[in-house]
């Protein structure tokens, strides 16, 4: 038995989980959300009970030590030496790692060098590893890349119609990501669905600050919306998703205030999508709220969001050639029962219906009618799990290694 941390930062937030393994039993689990943003807080929950505190967070290196500090204030653990593997998530990988790795100081020195395919999140993974580095040298740290799972992905998906040289050279391509949470949820809505994962194709919609679509082809991913970097795809929480790029050039000559594409670029990852449509804020529940009060800048980023996530679900439909289940997933995707709604309302030509009743907070499971052609499932996700897993199949080699060496 031995106790396994899991650390998932995300663009707003920074999730963990405790586990014993290889039990797999969560013994606690906590989030510090709206990280950077008013209302910011920390909920730690175990053995059933809650604890719920707003606490100022400005960044995820203050998250990191604020998790040092409640896993010894509730008596998670008494000494960090009892955690002998830890788990990150890591955004990206690009072509360098494929699949989880040990965090040893080459792999850090590589992982460092491609920051760059994800701004928003490479960086801050990397400032976890390191503070738990520090503080638990002799565990086993581990690297789970969200790029793993889109790795399946066809040439013609992957690759951008851009001169091939671009490819051939600088790696330019597609690389996707939250592959972890699609990979989780997609092995679940199979079990709900009651089918093997091999015989079914799903859409699985990950949507959070950060937020994704993948057409997933009898488990494997073929598709999804995120690119080159998390930039790419649907409107998000602070980015843009897809644009034309020909905006870059013509902003920068005509926005005095821009001076580099650089600049441009962080507009785009940190003050576009929600916030920046809304001018008010990049939080979902925050949007709501002023939608219900007749905002109209409001109402239009809201309409924007929505609109963006049906145009990728429907394409997907076309690339699988019609699909068994669209799975629903992630902070806004469990929790907001009215973005799903009014997504499934514009693509019920495509055989969705869903029952009121059950499209409800907290669902877990079917939430579309038995006549649905395509049925509609939400899965709350739990790439935390996943990250537990694969530090555990790394420990188990780890030890055969120190057996056979004798
Ligand atoms: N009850 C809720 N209703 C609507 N949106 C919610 C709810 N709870 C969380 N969200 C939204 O989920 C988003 C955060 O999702 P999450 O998956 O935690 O993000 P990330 O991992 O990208 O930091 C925020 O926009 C937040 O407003
Ligand atoms: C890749 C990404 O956008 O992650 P998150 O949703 O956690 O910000
Ligand atoms: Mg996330």
């Amino acid at each position: 038995m031995s106790k396994t941390l899991s650390v998932n930062a995300g663009s707003s937030s920074l999730k963990w989980q405790l586990f014993e393994m290889p039990e797999e039993k969560m013994l606690a689990k906590g989030i510090f959300e709206r990280i950077g943003l008013e209302g910011s807080k920390s909920l730690v929950s175990f053995e059933g009970e809650k604890h719920e505190r707003e606490i100022e967070i400005i960044d995820h290196r203050q998250s990191v030590l604020l998790l040092m500090d409640e896993l010894i204030h509730f008596h998670l653990i008494q000494d960090f030496r009892e955690i002998t593997g830890i788990g990150h998530r890591v955004v990206a990988g690009g072509e360098y790692f494929k699949e989880s790795v040990v965090l040893t100081k080459e792999n850090l020195k590589n992982l460092k060098s491609i920051s760059y395919l994800a701004p928003l999140h490479n960086p801050a993974n990397i400032l976890g590893i390191e503070a738990f580095q520090r503080l638990l040298p002799e565990a086993l740290s581990v690297a789970v890349f969200d790029t793993a799972f889109h790795t399946t992905m066809p040439e013609e998906a992957f690759r951008y119609p851009i001169p091939t040289r671009y490819y051939e050279d600088f790696e330019v391509r597609k690389y996707g990501a939250h592959g972890t949470s699609h990979k989780y949820v997609a092995a679940e809505a199979a079990k709900v669905l009651g089918k093997p994962l091999e015989e079914i194709n799903l859409i699985t919609a990950h949507i959070g600050n950060g937020a994704s679509v993948t057409a997933i082809e009898k488990g494997k991913s073929v598709d999804t919306s995120m690119g080159f970097t998390p930039l790419a795809g649907v409107m998000m929480g602070t980015r843009s998703g897809d644009m034309d790029a020909s905006i870059l050039p013509y902003l920068l000559k005509r926005d005095d205030s821009l001076e580099n594409a650089q600049q441009l670029i962080d507009i785009l990852n940190n003050e576009s999508g929600i916030l920046g449509v809304s001018e008010l804020s990049s939080d979902m529940r925050d949007l709501e709220v002023a939608v219900s009060e007749g905002n109209e800048k409001a109402i239009l980023a809201y309409k924007m969001f929505v609109n963006r996530l049906k145009k990728y679900i429907a394409e997907y439909f076309g690339i699988l050639n019609g699909a068994d289940a669209l799975v629903f997933t992630a902070g806004i995707g469990e929790n907001d029962t009215d973005v799903r709604r009014d997504i499934i309302k514009g693509l019920s030509w495509f055989g969705m219906e869903l029952v009121p009743e059950l499209n409800v907070r907290g669902a877990n499971g079917i939430i579309s009618t038995p006549d649905s052609k395509v049925k509609v499932l939400v899965i709350p996700t739990n790439e935390e799990l996943m990250i537990a897993r694969d530090v555990e199949n790394f420990r188990e080699a780890w030890f055969k290694q120190i057996l056979e060496k004798g």
